[in-house]
Parts: structure tokens; C-alpha cells; sequence
């Protein structure tokens, strides 16, 4: 395993951690510097970093009021450079990439709230589209929370359950997924003839004609002409990008360099595990770490998400578990106790890969590598970096443990690490103390930042 071994060595700074030179880099101790958020937005080359203020955005009074009381002091750069372009008139189609954490939701929530006319609350004039439910009901508290002081605010979900079949679509926003919207287009019970605004959240994982593209498709063929397109990711694979340009005509375009996708604050690291069955072992040795703040432990598939938890369980530690086969109420309900914090280590599925927003979420474990294609054949570049993403939101940091135990787990993250030009920081399975400590180094500083970070948000 040398080839990956040669990119790793040393444990890269998280953002709140000094930057040392390589000299300094063989002393022992280490200690930890408060970086403010306020100090990374004033460097206006850090992703949450800019020149200006919401003020000057041209903003409705109301939304300017939701953003200032979600403690909103300053755009992100996605943010700053993304809302004239989306609020400009006549309306523009728009494709921005930015990377995870990094406001991409404020971003378009704040154009649908200002472009829509809140004196006909009953008319659906936006709609927004989510991959999951729970991405879904995120987007529909995001616009609850900046909307709060629009005086007609109304938001409908249109996810599977929440319409029932005699029901209408009478609400001014929809957000949904795009199944269950189709659905009710087709069934006459969804009057998308005044929309003005379709936005596509993780959109290329949207557009994929491996996935749901032939479905959201379909939503937008049914739409009027003229609607503006809005589409959103922290990743565009070229193929998905050359569509999406097909998808939204002439869109401005906000895009990051291959250098630019990882988040600073996220320390990548990697367990080489001795074989498959020493996985479930080294994930219950981790359990101490994993309830600093909280985790999110990523597996193939529902069934062994089900049986890691039981086992878990069994053996004595606190564990949830939440994947599709749950009906969608229990499903509100799950997610809801790990925002909360009444459970902390969550085994999930893709289905929570993306845009899931819980800052306190420290620790990322990919325990099953990210795979695509026939018989998981091919490694999974994006789906790794929407994972790991649900760490170090919006200044914060964090850790993500990629566990490998085979030829193909390594080659796989052998080739993440190459797409993404990074290198990860090895964990020894043999050498717990150094283990505890590498990981603890990370993750205590980001709880010395939580303090100076502003809470506001869907978390
Ligand atoms: N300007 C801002 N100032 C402070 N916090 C912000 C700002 N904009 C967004 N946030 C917070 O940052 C966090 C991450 O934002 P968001 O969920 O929109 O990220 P994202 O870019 O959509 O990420 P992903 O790619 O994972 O979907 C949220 O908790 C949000 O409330």
C-alpha cells in the first residue's frame, strides 16, 4: 500500500490549529489558535470570506431582517458573488459550485424569497428540488427561518405522505423531491403555471441520467418556458456539467478548481484495517472519539446499517440508524434527535451523503468506501466529498476516517485522493494512544471554536 502511504504521513492543520513550517512540524507539541469566523470572512480568498455586506446586496427589508436574526454577519463568497447574479433582472439562469458547508442554501433560499410575490401566498410561484426528504425538510426550515418576518410566508413539503391524494399545492414555495413532484403535477393537484423560479439543489447528483435526471427532467418539461433555473453542488462532474448547460441555457456559472473542492477544516485521514471482520472492532474502539461532538458512521447498504447498529447496540453502545426502508415520519423523527443531540452517532446510508446540515457533527466514518457503477466498480469521488462534508460546516472543524481492508478499498481511495490532489493522514489500528490523540487534536480544537461560530442556522 506504499503508493497511498507516499501521498500521507503527517496530520494536516485543520483550520484553528497552527500552521506550522516543516521544521516546527517535528516538535511534539502542538497547541491551538481561535479563529474567529470574523476572521475568515475578511480574507476574501477563503469560500466564506468576502468584500461585502447583505446590506448592500439589495435585499427585501424582511429577508435582510431573517438573515441579521440567524446572526448572518457577512455573505459567503458563494453568497456574495451568486445573488446579484440570481436577483439581476430579467432573470438569469445560474449553475454554482461551492464547496460543502459553505452557504450554498442561504444563497438560493434568500433569491426565491425575494423574487417570489408574498401577496399571493395560495399561488406556488418556487419550487425547489431535493434528492431526499430529509434535504427536503431542511430547505423548508432554511426558508422558514430567513422568512420569518415575510408576512405571507408559506411553504408546503412535497414529499412522499405530505399531500394527501384529494389534496392541493396551495402554497407560494414547494420544496419536494422529484418523484413525489411529478406525481402531483400529473394528478392535476400541483398549478405549476405561475412558477417563476425552479431551483435544483445537488444538482448533479439531480441531473445524473444514472439517477434521478430522467425524473427532474420530466418536472422541468412540464414547467413554464420562460421559468429562471437555478442549480446548485460542491460538485459538477463534466460530464453532469455539460447537461446541466443543456438543462439551464445560458446560465451564469460559478465554478471551483479541482483544488478548491476539499474543505480546509476537514482532516482526512484513513484506518488501514487488517480485514473486513476487524472493521466492526476498530469502529467500536472509536466509539469514545465519536462522542466528543457528534458522528455519522456511511455504509453500503440498509441491511448492514441495520445489523452494525444492532450489534452496536448489543455490545453496549448508543447508536441510531436511519436509511430509506424507514417510513418517512420515523425518518423526521430520527434526523430530528441527532440535531437535537439526544443521539450523537448516527449509521446512515448515501441517503444523508448530502447537504445534511448538523454542525455539531465532528467526526465523518466512510466505514464502507463510496462506490458507483456496475458491481460497485468504480470508486466514488463525489459521493466521498459530499460525506466527508458533513464535518467542518461553515468554519468548523472536523475529522473523517476512511476505513479500507482490502486491494480494492485502497486502490479506490488510492484514486479519491488523486481526483481530489489531496493527501490523507494514516491512522495506526496497532497504535491506539497516537490514534486518540491525532483524532482528539482535531476535534478538541473545533470544539474550542464552536464558542465563536454563529449558531443561526437549520442545525
Ligand atoms: N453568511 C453566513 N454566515 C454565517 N453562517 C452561515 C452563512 N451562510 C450559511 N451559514 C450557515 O452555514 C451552514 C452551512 O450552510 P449550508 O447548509 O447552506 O451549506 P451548503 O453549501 O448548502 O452545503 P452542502 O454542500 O453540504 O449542501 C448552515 O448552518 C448555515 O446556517
Amino acid at each position: 500500500m506504499s503508493d497511498l502511504a507516499s501521498r500521507i504521513s503527517q496530520p494536516a492543520p485543520a483550520q484553528g490549529e497552527a500552521q506550522q513550517d516543516n521544521d516546527s512540524r517535528l516538535q511534539e507539541n502542538s497547541y491551538d489558535v481561535e479563529v474567529q469566523l470574523s476572521d475568515l470572512q475578511q480574507d476574501t480568498d477563503n469560500p466564506l470570506g468576502s468584500a461585502h455586506t447583505f446590506e448592500e446586496l439589495g435585499l427585501p427589508a424582511e429577508v435582510l431582517k431573517g438573515l441579521s436574526a440567524m446572526r448572518f454577519q457577512k455573505p459567503s463568497k458563494v453568497q456574495e458573488k451568486a445573488l446579484p447574479l440570481m436577483l439581476a433582472d430579467p432573470p438569469r439562469n445560474m449553475i454554482a459550485q461551492s464547496q460543502s458547508g459553505t452557504g450554498k442554501t442561504a444563497a438560493f433560499v434568500t433569491t426565491v424569497l425575494s423574487r417570489v410575490d408574498h401577496s399571493k401566498p395560495t399561488q406556488p410561484q418556487a419550487l425547489l428540488l431535493a434528492p431526499s426528504r430529509e434535504l427536503a425538510r431542511q430547505i423548508e426550515m432554511v426558508i422558514g427561518h430567513i422568512g420569518q418576518f415575510l408576512p405571507n410566508l408559506a411553504v408546503a413539503a412535497a414529499i412522499p405522505s405530505s399531500i394527501p391524494r384529494d389534496g392541493r399545492v396551495d402554497k407560494s414555495i414547494v420544496v419536494g423531491t422529484p418523484g413525489t413532484v411529478m406525481d402531483l403535477i400529473r394528478r392535476r393537484q400541483f398549478d405549476v403555471s405561475q412558477l417563476r423560479v425552479l431551483v435544483i439543489d445537488e444538482a448533479d447528483n439531480m441531473l445524473d441520467q444514472q439517477g434521478l435526471g430522467d425524473q427532474c427532467t420530466r418536472v422541468k418539461n412540464m414547467l413554464p418556458k420562460n421559468i429562471q433555473i437555478l442549480l446548485f453542488s460542491a460538485t459538477f462532474p463534466d460530464k453532469v456539467m455539460k447537461y446541466a448547460m443543456t438543462f439551464a441555457p445560458n446560465a451564469n456559472m460559478i465554478k471551483l478548481k479541482v483544488q478548491e473542492l476539499t474543505v480546509k477544516g476537514i482532516s482526512q485521514m484513513y484506518m488501514d484495517c487488517p480485514s473486513e471482520s476487524d472493521k466492526y472492532d476498530i469502529l467500536c474502539k472509536l466509539y469514545g472519539l465519536m462522542n466528543i461532538g457528534s458522528s455519522i458512521i456511511f455504509v453500503k447498504t440498509r441491511e448492514s446499517a441495520t445489523q452494525i447498529q444492532q450489534r452496536m447496540t448489543n455490545d453496549g453502545h448508543k447508536v441510531s440508524v436511519l436509511h430509506g426502508a424507514y417510513e418517512g415520519s420515523a425518518r423526521d423523527a430520527l434526523l430530528e434527535e441527532f440535531r437535537t443531540g439526544k443521539s450523537k452517532v448516527l449509521i446512515t446510508t448515501n441517503v444523508l451523503a448530502r447537504g445534511i446540515d448538523v454542525s455539531t457533527v465532528s467526526m465523518v466514518i466512510n466505514y464502507d468506501i463510496p462506490m458507483k457503477g456496475v458491481g460497485d466498480s468504480m470508486h466514488d469521488t463525489e459521493t466521498y466529498l459530499h460525506r466527508i462534508g458533513r464535518t467542518g460546516r461553515f468554519g468548523r472543524v472536523g475529522v473523517s476516517i476512511t476505513f479500507i481492508s482490502d486491494k480494492k478499498s485502497f486502490d479506490a481511495l488510492n484514486a479519491i485522493a488523486h481526483d481530489l490532489e489531496i493527501d490523507l493522514v494514516a491512522l495506526k489500528p496497532d497504535d491506539w494512544d497516537e490514534t486518540e490523540a491525532q483524532v482528539q487534536r482535531v476535534i478538541k480544537s473545533s470544539r474550542a471554536q464552536a464558542d465563536f461560530v454563529p449558531s443561526g442556522g437549520a442545525a
